[in-house]
């Protein structure tokens, strides 16, 4: 395990409908080339040794890199592979259930979307990060209900990473960076980009620059 929260900076999520199964690794490697500094595997298909043998790679590629490697959904998996975490939503298992899988070292991180209220109980429990989102209409989930960026900055007096997800690209970004958020989440903006490692490295500059742009 790598067992380190990354304080700042670009949150490479995967989408196995978006990256095939042969890509999948590469574009990862781009990512980390570009400065990602956490990686999810996130794949909602029910094979499991597919699934285990993709998280696997993953979890090598992360390693090279020395970033962390977080599974989503899947406590039993990230607990199979030891992966530095799990991000967990509100139908998921608990971060309390997941901590006991996978010990003190590991990184939990859960889904707030706009709740201040769910994030202060977080907070105050097993969770390592607190996602907030969705902030912009998003290709992956759509459905995702959405947030303003004011929960960012109230979420701020919470002492955990705030992590902000949902159809960000590199130019509404900085409006996320300057209302608060430490990491940004990311799938399409990052992996549906022709040059992943640029834009990558494109979104690690804003938080260099302070987005200040
Ligand atoms: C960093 C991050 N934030 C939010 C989510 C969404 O989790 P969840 O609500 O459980 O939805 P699914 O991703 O499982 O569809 C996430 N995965 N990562
Ligand atoms: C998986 C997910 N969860 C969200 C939430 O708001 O909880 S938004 C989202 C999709 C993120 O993908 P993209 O960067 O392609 O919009
Ligand atoms: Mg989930």
């Amino acid at each position: 395990m790598t067992e380190r929260m990354p304080g700042q900076g670009l949150y490479a999520i995967t989408d196995s409908q978006l990256l095939p199964d042969d890509r999948i690794v590469d574009a990862v490697e781009q990512a980390l080339a570009g400065g990602a500094v956490m990686v999810q595997y996130r794949d909602k298909r029910p094979d499991d040794e597919l699934r285990r043998s993709i998280a696997e790679q993953l979890l090598a590629a992360c390693q090279r890199w020395g970033r962390p490697l977080i599974v989503n959904d899947d406590v039993a998996l990230a607990r199979q592979i030891g992966a530095d975490g799990v991000h967990l939503g509100l139908e998921d298992s608990t971060p309390e259930e997941a901590r006991e899988q996978l010990g003190p070292g590991a990184i939990i991180g859960v889904t707030c979307h706009d709740d201040l209220e769910r994030a202060r109980e977080q907070a105050s429990g097993s969770a390592d990060y607190l996602a907030f989102g969705r902030f912009f209409p998003s290709a992956t989930k759509g459905s995702a209900p959405s947030a303003s960026a004011d929960v960012l900055g109230q979420a701020g007096a919470l002492g955990l990473p705030r992590v902000a997800i949902g159809g960000i690209t590199t130019d509404n970004a900085p409006s996320l960076i300057r209302a608060g958020a430490d990491l940004i989440a990311v799938i399409h903006g990052l992996f549906s980009t022709q040059d992943i490692e640029a834009t990558a490295r494109e979104f690690t500059q804003l938080f260099a620059t302070g987005a200040s742009s």
